[in-house]
């Protein structure tokens, strides 16, 4: 960092940064919130945070926007909480970006690439984006985090911030802590920290995108065993068991994938934080234990829409997607736990499989970057 940068990257006094958050569900709503009241405090932010709402029709009648630009509040996604008036919801895609140049990408990963392809050509070209979506696509190549995905579409800069964040409670304002993944310009990384800080809200920064990006996705399928394993009533050995084996798969998963990923990553919230959290009382974990007490004969797709209102499920498409990248190389019997999951989310195998597998399940390291035994 030079001597004339200011805390937040910012070295042009004259200059202030330009707030958007595309996306506006559970996570999103609260993202916008705790920005809304960060921009309010710091001078070097425009007050104004805007936030692309995907429109629709709410069962009054009225539009979504309407309602949450009138009441402050996302009566849908973020009941009870009020956003602060310099929240201005939007549902203009390209209208939502046009004058940002520090835009926050929170919406559920699968509808994120053709959210991209409308924005190709429509930000600005000095925009430095961060994306809190936990989950990836996987292309012929091979996977796609999301952050590059933004990165090689829009053609801009791609932090992530990832962490043990269950939305409702940091709408509350209850303590908690994040990581913010960077790649080399460590300035902007603080930018994206101190915008995000607060007393309650408790930020730091590592260089790896890819480690931080990975462990924010893969938790979301161990989160799906934990579920099965409420499900079955199996207790808390189980469950504890079925966390560090899902642990150490995303470790081994993330490094394959990417040599450049540390391990220290795994120990900051992102990593170990996530996991327990999202095992204890997240969304996937909550929908997966409704389905193994259901034997698994009601789908996900059924259960999410039936006990999340609108909000989307992660895990499941992001088990599909891993094991895609496991069948291309031959990797399955290398990770028990991701392939099983996936095969009790489609109906191949039933939720008590979740823990037969482990019989045969070998033990492996990394050496070298690569998968051995032992
Ligand atoms: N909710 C949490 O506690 C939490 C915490 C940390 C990270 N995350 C991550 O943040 C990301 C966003 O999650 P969320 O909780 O804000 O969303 P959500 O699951 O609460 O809401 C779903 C959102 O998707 C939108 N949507 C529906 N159809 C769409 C379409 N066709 N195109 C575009 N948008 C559409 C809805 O309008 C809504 O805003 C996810 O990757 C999630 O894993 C969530
Ligand atoms: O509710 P989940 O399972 O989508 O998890 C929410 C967050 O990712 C927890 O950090």
């Amino acid at each position: 960092m030079s001597p004339t940068t200011a805390i937040d990257g910012n070295s042009n006094p004259n200059k202030k940064f330009k707030v958007t958050v595309v996306g506006s569900g559970n996570w999103g709503s609260v993202a916008a919130k705790l920005l809304g009241s960060n921009t309010l405090k710091l001078s070097s932010f425009h007050d104004e945070v805007r936030m692309w709402v995907f429109e629709e029709t709410l069962p009054s009648g009225e539009k979504l926007t309407d309602v949450i630009n009138r009441d402050n509040e996302n009566v849908k996604y973020l009941p009870g909480i009020k956003l602060g008036r310099n929240v201005v919801a939007d549902p203009d895609l390209v209208n939502a970006v046009k004058d940002a140049n520090m835009l926050v990408f929170v919406t559920p990963h699968q509808f994120m690439e053709g959210i991209c392809k409308k924005l190709v050509g429509k930000v600005r070209s000095d925009a430095e984006a961060i994306s809190l979506i936990k989950g990836m696509e996987v292309k012929m190549e091979g996977p796609c985090m999301i952050s590059s995905l933004i990165s090689e579409l829009l053609g801009i800069n791609c932090c992530v911030l990832m962490g043990a964040n269950i939305a409702n409670e940091i709408a509350k304002e209850m303590f908690s802590e994040a990581t913010v993944g960077y790649r080399e310009h460590r300035e902007v990384a603080e930018r994206w920290v101190n915008l995000f800080s607060t007393t309650y809200f408790i930020v730091s920064a590592v260089e790896d995108v890819e480690g931080v990006e990975l462990c924010g996705t893969l938790k979301n399928v161990v989160a799906l065993a934990a579920g099965f394993v409420d499900g079955l009533d199996m207790g808390n050995n189980t469950k504890a068991a079925i966390m560090r084996i899902g642990l150490r798969e995303m470790r081994v998963f993330s490094k394959l994938m990417f040599s450049s990923v540390k391990d220290n990553t795994f120990f900051e919230s992102c990593g170990v934080a996530d996991l327990i959290t999202t095992c204890l009382g997240g969304r996937n974990r909550k929908v997966a234990d409704a389905f193994a007490r259901n034997g698994g004969k009601r789908s996900f797709d059924e259960l999410e829409a039936e006990m999340l209102q609108g909000q989307k499920l992660q895990g499941v498409s992001t088990a599909k997607e891993v094991y895609e990248v496991l069948s291309k190389r031959g990797w399955q019997e290398l990770f028990p736990l991701f392939t099983t999951v996936h095969e009790i989310s489609i109906g191949r195998l039933p939720p008590s499989a979740i823990v037969e597998y482990s019989e045969h399940t070998p033990n492996f390291s990394l050496v070298e970057g690569s998968a051995q035994y032992y």
